[in-house]
């Protein structure tokens, strides 16, 4: 048992894209703020809780996701080294770990943040871990689709910090991560197949084969483009810098996907899986960067 091993049940490359959605948005939310005076008019103070119990709130959730998934991980290639089926960490000490740290997040952001923050942390926690582990992931073709929701929480929580409340832009920036999960891991899981079906988890390539699902990645990122550009004619709505970056880095995305139903092989499908999280990274970013130039140069 050592501390590596808690970091590796914390998923910590999943904390680290989970928290730039969640402080970029509550950069891109100063913009739209009741009272906006400055650019990026920055409360560190809230700005670092919102930091601490987002990624306090991932690992927690990802610990209990690994504690419940013990029994398939054991079997499947591609997790079977993980700490609790490799045996250096116990499922208690997994399970302690990940109840503690998920409360502790929300006790945080509850002392720190406001109501509404609180709550979308909460949720994204409880997506997570019971809506999409405890109950969808084993059970239904859209698990990942419906356990999606979680990944906007982390979003949503930040423009809550800055807003108090949650509002239409607000919501729609935070469900720019809803649409992006289903090419994330539907790559991911034309990849892994067969240790899919080996463990009876109903992952659509495991249903409708490699090559219905390639289809489905296409479509879902051919709604995904206009969706994230479309965001700019919203009143009030990101700027054009935003805008040019979400049209560019959508469309390369888009290429990638049509190319993987030509040719939907593991090998192919994990270069289209590695290309979604830099994609999200870079139109959240953008999304920041955007509401600094609004305040310098009025567009
Ligand atoms: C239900 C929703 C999601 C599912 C089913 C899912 C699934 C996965 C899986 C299976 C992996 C590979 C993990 C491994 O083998 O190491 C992965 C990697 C990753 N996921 Fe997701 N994910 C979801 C949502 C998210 C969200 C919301 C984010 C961040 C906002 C995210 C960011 C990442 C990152 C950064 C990686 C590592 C990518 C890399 O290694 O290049 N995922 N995801
Ligand atoms: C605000 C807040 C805390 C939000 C939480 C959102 C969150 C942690 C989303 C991540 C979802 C995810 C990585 C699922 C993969 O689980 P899996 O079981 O399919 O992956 P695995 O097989 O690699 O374990």
């Amino acid at each position: 048992m050592t501390a590596r091993d808690f970091v590796e049940v914390s998923k910590p490359r999943i904390v680290v894209v989970l928290v730039i959605t969640a402080v970029t948005s509550y950069l891109a939310a100063t913009r739209f703020d009741a009272t906006p005076s400055v650019a990026w008019d920055v409360d560190w103070f809230k700005l670092g809780f919102l930091t601490l119990a987002g990624a306090l709130a991932s690992m927690g959730a990802s610990a209990l996701n690994h504690y419940y998934d013990r029994d398939i991980d054991k079997v499947m290639e591609r997790t079977a080294k993980r700490p609790i089926p490799a045996g250096r960490l116990s499922p208690k000490s997994v399970l302690a770990y990940g109840l503690g740290v998920s409360v502790l997040s929300v006790v945080i952001a509850w002392f720190t943040l406001n109501p509404m923050a609180t709550g979308m942390i909460a949720l994204g926690i409880f997506f997570y871990v019971i809506i999409y582990t405890a109950w969808l992931k084993r059970n239904n073709a859209w698990n990942i689709v419906i356990g999606g929701f979680a990944g906007s929480a982390a979003s949503m929580a930040g423009w809550a910090t800055v807003t108090g409340s949650m509002d239409l832009l607000g919501f729609l920036v935070g469900w720019l991560v809803f649409m992006w999960t289903p090419p994330h891991f539907w790559c991911l899981a034309i990849r892994a197949r067969e240790e899919y079906a080996s463990v009876r988890v109903p992952m659509l390539p495991v249903l409708i084969g490699n090559q219905k699902t390639a289809s489905y990645i296409l479509a879902n990122t051919a709604i995904l483009l206009p969706y994230s550009v479309g965001l700019y004619f919203l009143n009030p709505g990101p700027g054009l810098l935003y805008t040019i970056i979400a049209a560019i880095s959508g469309s390369l995305m888009l290429i990638y996907h049509y190319k993987l139903t030509k040719n939907p092989t593991p090998e192919f499908a994990w270069k289209a899986y590695k290309v979604t999280a830099p994609y999200l990274v870079v139109i959240f970013v953008a999304l920041a960067v955007d509401a600094l130039f609004y305040y310098k140069i009025p567009i």
